[in-house]
């Protein structure tokens, strides 16, 4: 019988989430949780399947000795790294530039390639490069394969992007828009065409994955053909600590009147801005909480998410020309129906609207909350990167 199962990584700035999936059933055999990497206590969530969830408190302080103890508690319940049931260890790898358009067996190249694109990543590729590391060192004969966010985007056509500015300078230093979330877009578009009943290539989908970090996209017929994150994952939509867009003036502003550094704007625009920058905090369950008690900065934090949210529908409603459905995912898109009701109010000039109570029913599984009347399907549609991960990984290693 060969090996069926793939170790799926998915290392943030401080977490790493990850599961163990067997694909002959697609069965999840343990998820965990590694939170507050390098602050002292952190706390790794474990669950194997059928089984009653652990909790370890102690300091990890970086990823590598996070994923160790990942390691010893997959090991406890006899599903460690050297098990030969293991195909793979699939990573998702934030930053693949124009390079890596699809999964990859990495090797030394694909590690230094990983490595050079740092500079644009610094939250999340040196994580990344991390687990790879430690899960080749826990067991070097083990395929490690790299799901990168940004290869569902390298369709994008030129037009899309290329930033406007002197095309030298661009190209000698690849500044140009690469998105992120793609595996996320890529699982959710294909999604949503199911749940239309309709072949993706039939089917023009706006996904807003609305997580931490938040992303839209533009699909056609399965294609992404726009996005909103950039030459890194800081543009676009109001997220929980980034700004999303800003006028770039901003940055040369705060550099000459307030004296602020380069590393002291962009730390600005990383970690303190955003949601928390609004209104002090970046989890939208409080911030609606907060809003509906009658307060100012709440409302108004909210308010400044929203409106982003509405000037994308409608920029990327005219970049697909024919928009089939508007899906959200992540945890606020599938969670937060005072955010879905509020992106598509008033547009139904655009076709969109929502059905107060469908929209307010809460399930796991993806579902239409738009009238039967409206002409674009409004859908709240379950991300599963982790899934998707494992299933590109294992395609690739059991070809
Ligand atoms: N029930 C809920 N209502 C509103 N927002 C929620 C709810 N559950 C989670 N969220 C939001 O989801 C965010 C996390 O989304 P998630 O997709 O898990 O992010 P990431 O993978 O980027 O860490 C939280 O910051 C919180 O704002
Ligand atoms: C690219 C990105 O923003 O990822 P995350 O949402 O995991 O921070
Ligand atoms: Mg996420």
């Amino acid at each position: 019988m060969s090996a069926t199962r793939v170790l799926v990584l998915n290392s943030g700035s401080s977490s790493v989430k990850y599961q163990l999936l067997d694909m002959a059933d697609r069965s999840r055999l343990a998820v965990g949780l590694v939170e507050r990497i390098g602050e002292g206590a952190s706390r790794l969530l474990h669950t194997p399947a059928g089984g009653e969830r652990r909790e370890r408190v102690e300091p990890y302080p970086d990823h590598g000795a996070a994923l160790k103890a990942v390691a010893a508690e997959l090991a406890a319940d006899g599903l460690g790294l050297d098990s030969p049931d293991l195909a793979a260890v699939g990573h998702r790898v934030v930053h693949g530039g124009r390079e890596f358009t699809r999964p990859t067996v990495v090797d030394d190249r694909v590690l230094a390639e990983i490595e050079r694109l740092v500079p644009v990543a610094p939250l999340h590729n040196p994580a990344n490069l991390t687990g790879i590391r430690t899960a080749q060192a826990l067991n070097p004969d083990l395929p490690q394969v790299a799901v990168f966010d940004t290869a569902f985007h390298t369709t994008m056509p030129e037009y899309a992007a290329r930033y406007a500015i002197d095309v030298a300078t661009a190209d000698a230093h690849r500044v140009r828009r690469y998105g992120f979330h793609g595996t996320s877009h890529a699982y959710v578009s294909r999604a949503t065409a199911e749940l239309l009943g309709r072949p993706v290539e039939d089917v023009n989908v706006i996904v807003l994955h609305l997580g931490n970090g938040a992303s839209a996209s533009a699909v056609r017929g399965g294609r992404c053909v726009e996005t909103s994150m950039g030459l890194t994952p800081l543009e676009g939509l109001v997220m929980g600590t980034r700004s999303g867009d800003v006028d770039p003036a901003v940055v040369f502003h705060l550099n000459r009147v307030a004296g602020m550094s380069t590393d002291e704007v962009d730390e600005l625009l990383n970690k303190r801005s955003g949601l928390v920058g609004l209104c002090g905090d970046n989890d939208m369950r409080e911030i609606v909480r907060r809003r509906e008690e009658g307060d100012e900065r709440a409302a108004l934090a909210f308010d400044v998410y929203v409106h982003r949210l509405r000037k994308y529908v409608g920029a990327y409603t005219a970049v697909l020309g024919r928009v089939d459905a508007l899906a959200f995912t992540a945890g606020v898109g599938e969670n937060s129906a005072p955010v879905r009701e509020a992106t598509v109010a008033g547009l139904e000039g655009l076709g969109l609207a929502v059905d107060t109570e469908l929209n307010n029913r809460r399930t796991d599984t993806a579902r239409v909350i738009s009238p039967q009347y409206a002409s674009v399907a409004v859908a709240v549609v379950p991300t599963d990167e982790e899934l998707e991960i494992a299933t590109q990984a294992y395609a690739l290693v059991s070809s």
